[in-house]
Parts: C-alpha cells; structure tokens; sequence
C-alpha cells in the first residue's frame, strides 16, 4: 500500500524505477534474525535475488552470511563487507577463475555439485598450497512442488551429486587430500509455499546424514539451502514472512547433535515483499476482444510474467480510489507477445500518464533485468 505522500513524491519521476522499501526490509530481516536465532540456525542471504547496493547494506549490516552462484557475487559480497567466513558458493558451472578467486578470499565453503568438480578444486588448493574447505551439494530427490522451472531437487535437475554416486564420492574424498569435506548441502527450489515439502526434506536429509556417517564422513554443517516462498496475492497483509514456522520445521523434523551447524540460504523471502516495479501507462488501446494498457516497463525490467507465467499484483496507484473499473492487458513495449506483466486485470479506469505498481518484485526482478531492445538500465529509488 502506498501512501498519498509517496504517490506525490514518485509523481515527477522518470519511470520506471524500482521503488525499495527499506523500512520494510529491516522488519523483515528483523524478524528472520530473530526466529532463527532462537534455533541458532546460521541464514546466509542468496543474493542472487536481488543484488542492489542499497539493499545489499542494508542486509549486511545485520550481520547474516552471504550465498553466491558465481565469482561476481562472492566478490560483491565480499566488497559490501560480508564476511568471508560467511560466505558459500554454490552452483553447478564453477570456472577455474572462480573457484581460485574464491580459495584467495578463504570462505566458507564451497558447495560442490559433482565429483569432476571435487577433483578440480582439489588441484587448484593444491596449487596454493591450501585446504579448501566444501559442503556435498546433494539432489535427494525431493519434489518442492513449485514452478517445474525453478525446481532444482530432482533426479532430471542439473544440480547436485545423485544417490548413485555417493559410494564414488566417499571413495574420491579418500584420495583429495587438499579438501575438507564440512558436511552435505541441499537445496530443492524455489517458491515454496506448501511448508510441507520442508519436513519431507528433512526427513531426506536425515537419512542421508545417516548414511554418510555409517560411512565415516563427518558431517558438522547441514545446510537445507533456501526456497522459502512469498504470497504474491496479499503484499500488504502478507508483507513479512511467518519465519518463526518456518525455522520450527526445520527445529521439530531435523535430526542434529550439539556440534551440528544447520545453515539456511534464503533469498526471496528476504527481498521479494520491500520492492515494486513502478511504471506508467504510455498508451491504452481499447479494443473489441480485449483492452491493452501499454507500460513503459516491460518483460525487460521484470520477466518473471513472461519467464514463468508468474502473477504479481498490479495496481493503478494514480487512481486508488476510483469506482469506475475495467478489465486491461497489461503490457510492456517490448516487440514479443509474451512482453505480458498480466491479462484481464480489473483496474480502475486507466489512461495514459497513470503510475502502475507491480508488487512484489524485490526478488528476480532488477537483478534479471536484460537490456532487450537497447533498453536504459532500470534505476532504483529507496523508501526510508
Ligand atoms: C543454491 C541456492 N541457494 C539458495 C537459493 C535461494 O532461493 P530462494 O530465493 O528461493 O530462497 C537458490 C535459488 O533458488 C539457490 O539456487
Ligand atoms: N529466478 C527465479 C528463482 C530462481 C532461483 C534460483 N535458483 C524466480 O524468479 O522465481
């Protein structure tokens, strides 16, 4: 919800802009530091999903672990002041560049997603003449029950090390004497909202912890990866994530010993509800089958509609409280029919100059922005 003062101030702004609540933000990590800690869970923040810089200080200076899936995000995070004992890198694609920048700044832990990849690190810390320090990115074959596109946990997913392999891992990390093997990493996918396929997961976990330790490897870090979903129909009554549910899961379903770290890698639920794409209506063309309003903002400043078919709320914020409604197409000018933020949307009366605001859009939405069409780069305005 967006106040007449806000309204106003975004009024002679050259659109469309990212708008960030920070205020919001803080409430939301607030409330996440503080379940976990209750849990003494470890939260390592996944900035893939939103990397801007504000936001991104505003993260770190609540003192949470940073997640990364490429060496631009170790290093971004390690140069917002993330500490680099708290940062994991996770992703299936690691280059040599990448994992020899990442043995430079001693973090963490890598997340290792395959044998081949074990041997590589193995002889790029050997080079240095280091230790490096990994977690076992497993696929346990865990349905998260989300978007087939951002499901990561089964078998026909590119991620992790498969069941089949783990005698051939046992055995390979009997032979790489310049890895530390911390524990077991997870991490099924993303936008989950049916709480129930965290149980399930740790009930995976459980028996997977089992069986490596009935294999001699000492497993000290659990971490269960992200995945916590957002309620993309209610941004103002939903707008801070029951976190203290969902870390209960996890506290009541996950078998672990007082020297057992469970780390989590959250990343939506953190940024998605602070942040909305404001736009304006460049044209509205009423036609005979539909009617089209036609943004300044497209699939380029957010492709979640057009990737995923995904629903953010949309809402006509020049003209709250008008009565008189209609249904519209809601479009951006890109030259692709998918270029499509939502269709028969009910929305006041609407026309050319009106500011829209597509909610929920802190999380994959700047940070896939592309510029398609030689599109400017989308810019971000804050909200104290
Ligand atoms: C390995 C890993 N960890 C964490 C995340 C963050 O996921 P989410 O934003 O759903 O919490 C992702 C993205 O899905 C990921 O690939
Ligand atoms: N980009 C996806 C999430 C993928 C998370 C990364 N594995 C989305 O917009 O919902």
């Amino acid at each position: 919800m967006f106040s007449n003062e806000l309204i106003n101030k975004f009024q002679p702004l050259e659109t469309p802009f990212y708008y960030y609540d920070l205020s919001l933000l803080k409430s939301t990590l607030e409330a996440c530091k503080t379940a976990s800690a209750k849990y003494n869970f470890h939260v390592h923040y996944a900035l893939k999903a939103n990397f801007d810089a504000r936001v991104l200080e505003t993260i770190r200076s609540f003192n949470i672990g940073a997640d990364c899936v490429s060496g631009g995000e170790v290093k971004r995070a390690i140069e917002t002041g993330f500490s680099n004992k708290a940062v994991v890198f996770a992703g299936v694609g690691k280059s040599d560049a990448e994992i020899n920048y990442a043995l430079d700044q001693d973090i963490f832990c890598f997340n290792v997603e395959s044998i081949q990849e074990l041997e590589v690190i193995n002889g790029l810390a050997a080079a240095k003449g280091k230790t490096a320090k990994v977690a076992l990115r497993i696929n346990p074959n865990v349905n998260a029950y989300t978007h087939k596109y951002i499901t990561t946990g089964l078998e026909e997913n590119k991620f992790g090390i498969n069941q089949w392999e783990f005698d051939k891992v046992v055995a390979a990390l009997k032979k790489l004497p310049n890895i530390q093997c911390l524990g077991l990493h997870f991490h099924i996918g993303s936008q989950i909202t049916d709480l129930n396929v965290f149980k399930s997961l740790c009930i995976k976990v459980n028996e997977i912890v089992t069986w490596f330790r009935e294999h001699h490897v000492e497993i000290n870090v659990i971490n269960v990866g992200g995945g916590l979903g957002v309620d993309y129909y209610h941004p103002d009554t939903k707008s801070i994530i029951d976190f203290e549910t969902y870390f209960k899961i996890f506290d009541s379903f996950l078998e672990r010993s007082a020297i057992q770290e469970v780390h989590f890698e959250l990343g939506r639920a953190l940024v998605a509800n602070c942040g909305s794409l404001i736009s304006r209506v460049l044209y509205v063309k009423n036609g005979q089958v539909t009617n089209f309003a036609i943004l300044d903002a497209g699939m380029t400043e957010l492709m979640r509609p057009a990737l995923y078919q995904a629903y953010h709320k949309i809402e006509n914020i020049s003209k709250a409280n008008s009565e008189k409604t209609k249904n519209y197409d809601v479009v951006g000018p890109i030259c692709e029919s998918t270029d499509c933020f939502a269709k028969a949307v009910e929305l006041p009366e609407t026309h050319r100059g009106d500011l829209i605001a597509i909610r929920t859009a802190g999380a994959y939405g700047e940070v896939m922005a592309s510029n398609y069409n030689l599109r400017d780069k989308v810019k971000a305005v804050y909200g104290e």
